[in-house]
């Protein structure tokens, strides 16, 4: 016996795993996401912004933690809202928070599998996918340490073991390479790429460089607004010598950034 994923009852012709259409979205009393469309279908999209963009209030919606105020969510195929299955979908989810509680005293192993417990996985299939998860992370010789006794970096990698647990069909993962040395940095950009050929990962960061490194698009947020959606190269392409940035990614970035709030005022 196998737990059906509510991915698979799903209609299966939809073209993208997450479709956004005029979503607003509240954190607090803010409306931090306002009028977002956006559609993204399997592969890694890089989400840059400044802060306060509305990048973590975004991936909350996306992972059915913050529901929208107005506007249409569908993630895989399915409408957010209303009656809608989060408990089916949320299998399908994996999500990293850029904080995350964890009792101190679990081993990475404990934690990885009280992860697949709460996503509801076939009690079957949890050994061996918690063991999958945390050597994919690099984890395996610290699988039976305490939480308590990891460095940052190392929480981090337990926090994406737990995330991919359950082999998601959404992945979102909010600042993951906050802590990582730049060798795990490197690392986790090989993994990013190799789960972004079966499934939509969505990864916000700050740091120009793994986007440019990892991701096959870049999804520009400012205000709570889409601002550009293309390849690196694309975002790369509108960078001048006169704009801000260490690299063409972040030249490109700053010329959009400051020609979308040109319009914006006018
Ligand atoms: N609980 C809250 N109550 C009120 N305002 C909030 C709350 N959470 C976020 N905000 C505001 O909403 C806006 C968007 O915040 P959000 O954290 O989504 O942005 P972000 O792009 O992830 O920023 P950062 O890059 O700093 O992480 C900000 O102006 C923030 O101050």
């Amino acid at each position: 016996m196998r737990t059906v994923r509510s991915a698979e009852l799903a209609p299966t012709t939809y073209a993208w795993q997450i479709q956004a259409e005029n979503l607003h979205v509240r954190a607090g009393r803010r409306l931090a996401v306002a009028g977002l469309d956006l559609r993204l279908g399997d592969g890694v999209h890089g989400l840059l912004g400044p802060n306060g963009a509305g990048k973590t209030t975004l991936i909350r919606a996306l992972a059915t933690v913050l529901r929208p105020a107005d506007g249409k969510l569908e993630l895989m195929g399915q409408a957010i809202g209303g009656r809608a299955d989060l408990r089916g979908l949320r299998r399908g989810i994996g999500y990293l928070p850029q904080e995350f509680g964890y009792y101190a005293r679990f081993t990475v192993r404990e934690f990885v599998e009280y992860m697949a417990w709460l996503k509801e996985m076939a009690s079957a299939d949890v050994p061996g996918a918690v063991e999958r998860a945390i050597e994919r992370v690099g984890l395996a010789d610290r699988a039976g340490d305490r939480m308590k006794t990891l460095s940052g970096g190392m929480l981090r990698r337990a926090g994406i073991a737990q995330a991919i647990v359950n082999d998601p069909d959404v992945l979102l993962l909010d600042e993951p390479t906050v802590g990582l040395d730049p060798a795990q940095r490197l690392e986790f950009r090989a993994l990013l790429r190799e789960l972004g050929t079966h499934a939509c990962v969505l990864v916000s960061t700050h740091l120009v460089e793994d986007v440019a490194a990892a991701c096959t698009t870049v999804v520009l947020m400012d205000e709570g607004r889409l601002v550009y959606q293309g390849t690196p190269a694309e975002v790369a392409s509108f960078g001048g010598a006169d704009d801000a940035g260490d690299n063409p990614i972040e030249r490109g970035y700053t010329a959009l950034l400051a020609r979308h709030r040109r319009r914006v005022s006018k």
